[in-house]
């Protein structure tokens, strides 16, 4: 059961409130290195409470009866290709390594067509239709901020597309894309019993874009592979939250009550964790970094209530890079929030017209206009091909587990 090595990542703090081109400086160096920044969540973002809502819905929809989720699995007609729940071990994040499915169970959301969801809802999400296709469309909106700094820093020329050039090629109102909504749940050790073959979730870089990662304080596990090995992610880099949950570490913290783990205190917000995805990663010659992470169980306490390390005190500033916390106080129950940003099914994956990725690709021996020798996939088709792996059978096929000896 692989858990926690302790050692914090350091990843940069991003406002990009601003379009100037040292704010899309910033960033593409972060993406260009660690592949994964924190975004500051203000007036660009998501608010607090939309986010704290998605939590709850998701913690309704995962303590509902099997039943009642099983009518909307993965696996039933109505759902659709990788729409739906997954239950425990469904998914395997790292076929080429593991030998049984990741200890979680997900609900992937796929695009709405004229604000209606395109999949079957489970009764819990029922009355709240609306609200998530608000929210996956304020994901998707941050997304293409930040694509549009990617787009500024690259310097696609005007007459190519310039700064929209990404907005272009993710612009829902022209056509499907694989972009999902992914509401996640690690249950507890203690009420389940993993055992050595267990991973909450394998490693693996995600297929995509981008990706925006929603965390809660006090449920740590996500993890990055860099130079130096496995390094934790915070969901609080500052340090500025309490952790959430009851003393017996049974809570999620999503409960409306005192504020704790609530998303928001005097007035900041907990950041916005982003990864460059695969495809953003070819699609710039390797640019951009997509980075090899995982979710691992969190490390026992010593004692029952202890925390493992203190937290730095809530004044704490969160100038980049941010050194965080080796880990927060671990936790019964984990969820996330995962929105997969991927571009136009038809998206051609020629080479962004950048100059830089075409420096790069001439320095690599190639001419950075030419296509890929096997001619230009399509977003589509590179997506089909890693979720075939993805939920193929366990231990069979090349997986993305393949790549994950190339460290940061
Ligand atoms: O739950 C998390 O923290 C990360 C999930 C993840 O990496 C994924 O689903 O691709
Ligand atoms: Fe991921």
């Amino acid at each position: 059961m692989a858990a926690s090595t302790g050692h914090a990542a350091n990843i940069p703090l991003i406002d990009v409130s601003s379009s100037s081109s040292e704010t899309a400086k910033q960033l593409l160096d972060a993406a260009s290195t660690g592949g994964f920044v924190f975004v500051k969540n203000n007036e660009a973002g998501i608010p607090p409470a939309d986010i704290r809502e998605m939590f709850e819905l998701s913690r309704a929809f995962f303590g509902s009866p099997t039943a009642v989720k099983e009518e909307c699995s993965i696996n039933s007609n109505e759902s659709g290709e990788n729409r739906g729940w997954l239950s425990m071990h469904t998914e395997t994040l790292d076929p080429a390594h593991q030998e049984r499915g990741d200890f979680k169970e997900a609900f992937n959301i796929g695009e709405y067509i004229d604000n209606r969801a395109q999949q079957p809802l489970p009764p819990p999400l029922v009355p709240y239709e609306d609200r998530i296709g608000a929210f996956f469309a304020a994901c998707h909106a941050l997304c293409n901020r930040i694509l549009r700094l990617f787009a500024i820093a690259l310097e696609i020329p005007s007459t190519a597309g310039g700064p929209s050039w990404f907005a272009a090629h993710h612009d829902p109102s022209s056509g499907p894309s694989g972009s999902v909504l992914r509401l996640l749940y690690y249950p507890s050790v203690a009420n389940h019993s993993p055992d050595a073959l267990d991973i909450r979730a394998g490693a693996h870089s995600d297929y995509g874009s981008i990706t925006l990662l929603f965390q809660l304080p006090g449920q740590p596990g996500l993890e990055i592979l860099t130079g130096e090995g496995w390094r934790g992610v915070p969901a609080d880099p500052a340090g500025a939250f309490p952790a959430s949950g009851s003393k017996d570490g049974s809570s999620n913290g999503v409960e409306a009550g005192d504020g704790e783990g609530k998303g928001d205190a005097g007035g900041e917000a907990l950041p916005i964790l982003v990864n460059i995805g695969d495809l953003l990663s070819y699609w710039t010659h390797g640019l951009l970094r997509s980075t090899v992470h995982r979710v691992v169980f969190p490390t026992p306490p010593a004692s029952p209530g202890t925390s493992l390390t203190p937290r730095p005190s809530a004044s704490a500033t969160a100038s980049p890079p941010v050194s965080a916390p080796p880990l927060e106080t671990p936790s019964a129950d984990r969820y996330s929030i995962a929105y997969f940003c991927h571009p136009l099914d038809d998206a051609r994956l020629v080479p962004v017209p950048s100059p830089l990725v075409a420096e790069l690709a001439r320095a690599d021996g190639e001419d950075g206009q030419r296509r890929p020798p096997d001619g230009a996939k399509t977003a589509r088709e590179h997506l089909n091909e890693r979720l075939a792996a993805t939920y193929g059978a366990v231990g069979k096929g090349k997986g993305k587990g393949e790549e994950r000896d190339e460290a940061v």
